[in-house]
C-alpha cells in the first residue's frame, strides 16, 4: 500500500545521486573538509559513520542548503526538481508541535501550504496504520511514548514525499527495541528514495544500509566504503552483518 505511494513519488527516476566534488570548508581556523570528493548513490540508503566532530551533521546541512556555509568545490544533486521540493529532514528531536494532534502534526507540511485534502488525510491514515499508530490520530504528543512520537515524526517526513531524505541520528534517543522497530519501518517506507543516514551505531548502519561510508577524523575524508548486497532491513544474525561487523568495529575503534 505505502510502497505504491512511495513508488509514485520517490521512484528510482526521482531519487537523485548527490555528488561532492573537491569540497573544502574551514571551521574555526582548521579545515573540516579538504577537497572531499564522493558520490551518494541515488535510490539507495547510505549510512555515514565516523568519529565525533568529523563533520557528519555538517555534510547534511551543506546538502540541504539550510545553512549557507562558505565551502569551495561543488555539491551537485542530479534532479530536475527545485532544491526545496526534493529534500526532507529528520533528526533525533521529533519536533512535533505540542498543541496539535498526532494526525495534524503528520500532515503539518500540507496544512502550512494550504494543501490539505481528504485524500491527504486518507494517506496519513494509511501510514499511521502501517506504523502501528491507528487510534492515536487525536492524541497530543505529550501523551505518547518517545517511540510513538518518533514514528509520528517519520511519517511527517514521509508525507512530504521528497526523493532525498537526510536523517541525523533519528533513532538515537530510543531504547534498543523501539529503535529496531523504527529502523524496520523506516527502511520499508523509504525504499527507493536517496537516504543519507548519520548514525553512531554500526549495527544500525549494517541493518539499514545499502552502503556504509566510514569517515575519518578531521580533515574528514572517506576512510572506507562498504557495499552491502542483501535487502535491508537485515536481521542481526544476517551473514552479511556478521561478515562486516568486526571490520567495521575495528576501524571505528582505531579512530578513537
Ligand atoms: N557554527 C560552528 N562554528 C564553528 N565550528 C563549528 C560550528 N558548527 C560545528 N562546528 C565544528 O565543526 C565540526 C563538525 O561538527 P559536526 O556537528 O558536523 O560533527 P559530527 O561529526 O556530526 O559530530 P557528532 O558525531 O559529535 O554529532 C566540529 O568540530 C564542530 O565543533
Amino acid at each position: 500500500m505505502q510502497d505504491q505511494h512511495l513508488t509514485k513519488t520517490t521512484g528510482p527516476e526521482e531519487a537523485p545521486s548527490i555528488i561532492f566534488d573537491k569540497v573544502s570548508l574551514n571551521m574555526g581556523d582548521r579545515p573540516l573538509f579538504d577537497k572531499l570528493s564522493m558520490t551518494i548513490e541515488g535510490g539507495l540508503c547510505t549510512c555515514i559513520l565516523g568519529p565525533s566532530g568529523c563533520g557528519k551533521s555538517t555534510l547534511l546541512h551543506m546538502i540541504s542548503g539550510a545553512t549557507s556555509l562558505p565551502y569551495e568545490g561543488s555539491i551537485q544533486i542530479e534532479s530536475k526538481k527545485a532544491k526545496n521540493d526534493k529534500i526532507a529532514w529528520m533528526s533525533q528531536n521529533d519536533l512535533l508541535l505540542p498543541w496539535l494532534s498526532l494526525l495534524e502534526n503528520i500532515i503539518l507540511g500540507a496544512k502550512l501550504r494550504n494543501e490539505e485534502s481528504a485524500s491527504l488525510r486518507a494517506r496519513a491514515g494509511e501510514l499511521m496504520e502501517e506504523a502501528g499508530l491507528a487510534g492515536y490520530e487525536n492524541a497530543l504528543p505529550a501523551t505518547l511514548s518517545g517511540g510513538m512520537r518518533q514514528r509520528g515524526a517519520l511519517l511527517r517526513t514521509l508525507m512530504e514525499e521528497r526523493p532525498i531524505l537526510l536523517m541525523d541520528e533519528p533513532f538515537s534517543a530510543l531504547d534498543a527495541l523501539a529503535r529496531m522497530k523504527l529502523q524496520n519501518l523506516a527502511t520499508k517506507l523509504t525504499r527507493r528514495a536517496t537516504v543519507l543516514l548519520v548514525t553512531h551505531d554500526p549495527m544500525e548502519a549494517l541493518r539499514m544500509g545499502d552502503r556504509i561510508l566510514v569517515l575519518s577524523k578531521r580533515p574528514c575524508r572517506v576512510q572506507s566504503l562498504f557495499s552491502l548486497t542483501g535487502i535491508p532491513p537485515r536481521n542481526v544474525d544476517d551473514p552479511e552483518i556478521q561478515a562486516h561487523l568486526s571490520t567495521l568495529l575495528s576501524q571505528l575503534m582505531d579512530q578513537r
